[in-house]
């Protein structure tokens, strides 16, 4: 939960230290994974004993020893990994169904690798581009007390020119997870297209969130379904077929085409039922907790000799998930606070002694309020929640903790503090929470989700599995589950993009 506000300008000197008590969290980057090897791959035929092979663990580093850096990178190399199913099974590889050709207008012998754009299993991305010369340097994400510069890579996301499933054999299915978020719709649509591109017939979707797999009850499906009979191929218990013609124009709306729940995530009746249902491919959207459920079922599956792939998409407007650029929804969630913003503002600047208040969601991280004051230029203090934590001791369905609310809070404080000095104060308080999430993609996340969306099918058919489609540092990659679910993601105070809110507001800094 996070609040940004706006006073008139006659109250931008109030003394705001008396509201806040400063923690100092900063980015976590997570703790260490066993690095066992429970046993060495060899070619084997199905059926045969499962090989686990388990993430590495972050080495401990002698800085004085001179081959630090080879073994931090060998470590990193192993943490990024990919898992696959070919972990576990021997397979051949197929050339992949999926080409670009048919779309072009054939010249000749063309490069076939060319024509399509295949991406390369060794092809690597950067995740970090700036090279710190001081642990003191804005923002500095040191592994060395020097700062030293030490190359971070990570695998590059997108169609392979050989694919280990038979395309007409692969029964996909979809869930979406959590709360809602802009462009969960655009997420569907695209793994939909991409599905039928490579040749999968049987896609399927699960309603509302993990639930939908075992909750013996749920039998709702969306009103669409139900009445276009021209489209319905079938329709039974809580599944739901998806096709490129059911899905054409779900991207017109906000929400999600198939519901979302939290909570009730029991996995081993979630890998029953896909065991059950005999699907082979997963696709799981959703944010922190939901990632956390994705690579449990993934492991699940291992444990249980499955040739199934889990392949997750990141979505969340608080945008707290790490290493990732950003999550699909939260730019759309700061444009719609934008406009929250500046409603306060205008209430605000109207009002004889008038102060905006405007609540905005981010649960334990501020990003949504930094960027939409950053974005409005209208907001005189923006607090974060790396500010204050106020636990309410409740949790919500998934076990998240639920924080006191900030808003009304800081409403009465403000009033308060207004009284106690004698001045009359006409606080116009504006709580966006739902719509700032409830509404469709902008252009900028549809694109995201598009591509998201996309690559999440090219990963699931080059066999990778327990594995998320993101964006980092501005290139479209694939990273384990493992290395982005270790914390959540806050704003760090040192960061330049922190800083450059403050200067935006002019507000003291409170940390
Ligand atoms: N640590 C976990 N392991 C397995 N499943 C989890 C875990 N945390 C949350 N889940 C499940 O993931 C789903 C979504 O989690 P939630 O925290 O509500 O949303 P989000 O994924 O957006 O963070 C819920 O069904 C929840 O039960
Ligand atoms: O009222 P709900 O649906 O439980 O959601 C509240 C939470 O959902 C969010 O908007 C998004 O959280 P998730 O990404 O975990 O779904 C949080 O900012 C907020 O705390
Ligand atoms: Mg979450």
């Amino acid at each position: 939960m996070a609040a940004a506000f706006k006073t008139s300008g006659s109250f931008c000197s109030t003394q705001q230290h008396q509201w806040l008590q400063s923690t100092r969290d900063q980015i976590l980057h997570g703790s260490s994974h066993s690095n066992v090897k429970q046993c060495k791959s060899k070619k084997i035929k199905k059926p045969f004993p499962l090989c686990v092979k388990a993430t590495s663990s972050k080495v401990e580093l002698d800085f004085n020893d001179p081959s630090w850096k080879q073994k931090f990178q060998e470590d990193w190399e192993k943490r990024f990994n990919l898992p696959s199913i070919t972990d576990i099974y021997d397979l051949k590889p197929r050339p992949t169904t999926f080409s670009l050709k048919k779309n072009r207008t054939p010249t000749g012998d063309e490069n076939v690798d060319m024509w399509n754009g295949y991406v390369n299993n060794d092809d690597r991305a950067l995740l970090k581009v700036i090279k710190y010369s001081s642990p003191t340097s804005a923002g500095a994400e040191c592994i060395d007390p020097d700062c030293s510069w030490v190359e971070q890579w990570v695998h590059r996301a997108g169609p392979r020119k050989e694919i280990y499933y038979e395309p007409e054999e692969v029964k996909a299915a979809i869930v979406t997870c959590g709360g809602l978020c802009p462009g969960l719709n655009d997420v569907i649509r695209q793994i939909v297209f991409t599905l039928e591109t490579y040749g999968v017939k049987n896609i399927v979707g699960i309603p509302f969130g993990y639930r939908g797999f075992f909750e013996k009850g749920l039998k709702e499906i969306p009103k669409l379904i139900a009445h276009d009979h021209d489209v319905l191929k079938f329709c039974f218990d809580n599944i739901i077929q998806l096709s490129r013609h059911l899905v054409e124009n779900i991207n017109l709306n906000g929400g999600s085409f198939l519901g979302v729940s939290r909570g009730g995530a029991k996995t081993s009746e979630i890998v029953d039922s896909i065991q059950a249902r005999r699907i082979d491919m997963l696709f799981v959207l959703g944010g922190n907790g939901t990632h956390a459920g994705a690579n449990a079922i993934h492991e699940e599956c291992r444990k249980r000799k499955l040739k199934v792939s889990v392949v997750a998409v990141p979505k969340t407007i608080d945008n707290d998930i790490l290493l990732m650029d950003k999550t699909f929804g939260f730019d759309t969630a700061v444009e719609e606070a934008q406009r929250a913003i500046n409603s306060a503002y205008i209430e605000a600047r109207s009002a004889y002694h008038g102060i905006g208040l405007v609540k905005l969601m981010g649960r334990s991280s501020g990003f949504i309020a930094m960027h939409a004051s950053l974005s409005s230029g209208q907001v005189d203090v923006c607090l974060i929640p790396e500010d204050l934590l106020q636990k309410s001791g409740a949790t919500d369905a998934s076990g998240n903790v639920i924080f006191s609310d900030i808003g009304v809070h800081m409403q009465q404080k403000i009033k308060m503090h207004f009284k106690d000095i004698g001045v009359p104060a006409d606080v116009k308080y504006i709580d966006p929470t739902y719509m700032v999430r409830a509404c469709r993609a902008n252009a900028s996340d549809a694109i995201l989700c598009t591509v998201l969306g996309q690559n999440a099918v090219h990963g699931a058919f080059a066999g990778f599995s327990g594995i998320t489609s993101c964006i980092c540092n501005t290139h479209y990659v694939y990273l384990p589950i493992t290395e982005v679910v270790k914390a959540p993601k806050r704003v760090n105070p040192n960061s330049r993009m922190w800083h450059r809110c403050l200067t935006s507001t002019g507000q003291p800094d409170f940390h």
